[in-house]
């Protein structure tokens, strides 16, 4: 693994854009799931889930850490690109590939060697740099379409600038980006190496737009996507996912196909949309338990529909037409009327708790890292949302950040890199 650059020396400019110290320049802008680490250094065999060494595979159709059953913590960052031609783009890539690759296999630590040199890691993991369950997701915003990289002609047909809904407070500082990058781990600490490792080697190539931390519990994380994970309103959020271990529903409704009107370079991806949505629980938590579960239209303890018993049990709309069970504008009636007209706007939640101090008046600053992926953004994710403008859940939440952005097809081998076909269309 070399630490050095390919391609011509960066700009000095460029460089000081990468490390933040020039005024305004961010604001410019398959398989069995546990398998052994590739390293050396770690026992072959099968490994349990959950711990250090558990890995997922980084080659594939599809990248990792989308239908991956979700790791307890995990990190959203948003890049603006400083590569000023398609061939440093393509530099970049590379090099990110490599670094996923590496990182989400794990391996030995560069040894220390030279002390007048900044050594090659953080070492924040130690000797043993453990895969820990890592993945690493890149996605790719309609920014990077512009002039910059000759890309125009070939941007997913969707892929548009996120603008907002009625119910949104939109920070320009928290939205959009060229690149977003999605890195998910069993520990904290292991996703900040991973990102570290990343803006280390990319000074000149990239520049940190915003970023978000995100976690779910521990157990429900352990439960390997058996138990679903609550959120901090306190409902169970993913129960009515569709099954993510059935590749033939995973290609009806995530992955871009021949079936879509795409690019031929985009199979294998999928649309992601990015909310950041900031929760008011202080009133939350003041509201009657009768109207937080009318608010979902789901117990709060089981998670099963209102009128039901197990959180797994489907609501039959038709036979509650006046909403005497589950309220008509219920959030999950709005979002899944389960009805044959409405089931081409299905998608893949992969949502996550945030939590950040607290805001300029004083109340606590946690919510919703809501992510999505669908293979048709405007049937999908734009649909639902619309669908749930106006919905009683608005008082209580203020979506103020994220974007639109396309997952990459996956890599196929050593030989290849995230992006290729892209470059290569
Ligand atoms: C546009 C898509 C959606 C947004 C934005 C969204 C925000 C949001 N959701 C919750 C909590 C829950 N959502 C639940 C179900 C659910 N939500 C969406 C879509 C969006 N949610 C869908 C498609 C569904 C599934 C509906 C179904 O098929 O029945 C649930 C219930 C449990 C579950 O199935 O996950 C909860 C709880 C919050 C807090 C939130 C933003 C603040
Ligand atoms: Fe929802």
């Amino acid at each position: 693994m070399s630490d050095k650059n390919d391609a011509a020396q960066p700009s000095r400019r460029r460089l000081l854009q990468g490390l933040g110290m020039l005024g305004g320049a961010a604001a410019l802008g398959g398989g069995c799931p546990f398998h052994t680490a590739a390293a050396d250094s770690f026992s072959p065999g099968t490994v349990a889930p959950n711990s250090r060494q558990q890995a997922q595979p980084f080659y594939g159709d599809h990248q990792a850490g989308i239908v991956t059953p979700q790791q307890a913590s995990m990190m959203l960052v948003a890049f603006d690109v400083l590569a000023s031609d398609k061939a440093e783009l393509e530099r970049l890539l590379r090099l990110l590939t490599e670094r996923f690759a590496f990182l989400t296999q794990g391996g030995p630590a560069p040894a220390v060697t030279n002390p007048q040199l900044p050594p090659m890691d953080s070492g924040i993991l130690g000797a043993d740099i453990a895969p820990d369950n890592l993945t690493m997701t890149l996605s790719v915003g309609t920014s990077l379409f512009d002039e910059r990289f000759g890309l125009s002609k070939h941007k997913p047909a969707q892929l548009q600038t996120m603008t907002r809904f009625p119910n949104d407070s939109l920070d320009a500082e928290q939205c959009h980006g060229d690149l977003l990058l999605q890195i998910c781990a069993n520990t904290q600490d292991t996703v900040i190496h991973a990102l570290r490792d990343i803006i280390k080697r990319t000074p000149d190539l990239l520049a940190v737009r915003w970023r978000r931390d995100g976690f779910i519990a521990d157990h429900a994380a352990r439960s390997n996507g058996k138990e679903t994970p609550i959120n901090l309103l306190g409902f169970k959020d993913g129960t009515a996912n569709p099954d993510t271990h059935n590749p033939a529903l995973m290609n009806q409704l995530l992955w871009v196909t021949d079936e879509q009107q795409e690019p031929a370079w985009t199979r294998g991806g999928s649309y992601q949309a990015v909310r950041i949505i900031r929760f008011h629980v202080e009133m939350w938590d003041r509201t009657p338990l009768g109207e937080q579960q009318t608010i979902f239209g789901r117990e709060k303890l089981s998670g099963a529909p209102l009128g039901m018993k197990n959180e797994h049990d489907v609501p039959d709309y038709s036979k509650d037409p006046d909403g005497d069970l589950i309220a008509l504008d219920a959030h999950i009636r709005l979002a899944n009327p389960r009805t044959p007209e409405t089931d081409s706007s299905l998608m893949l939640r992969r949502g996550y708790s945030y939590s950040s101090g607290i805001t300029g008046s004083g109340q606590l600053d946690m919510g919703l890292l809501f992510v999505c992926y669908q293979h048709d953004l405007a049937k999908g994710f734009i649909t639902v949302q619309q669908r749930l403008n106006g919905e009683a859940l608005e008082e209580y939440i203020r979506p103020i950040g994220g974007g639109y952005f396309f997952a990459l097809p996956g890599v196929a081998d050593k030989n290849h890199y995230l992006g290729q076909s892209l470059l290569q269309a």
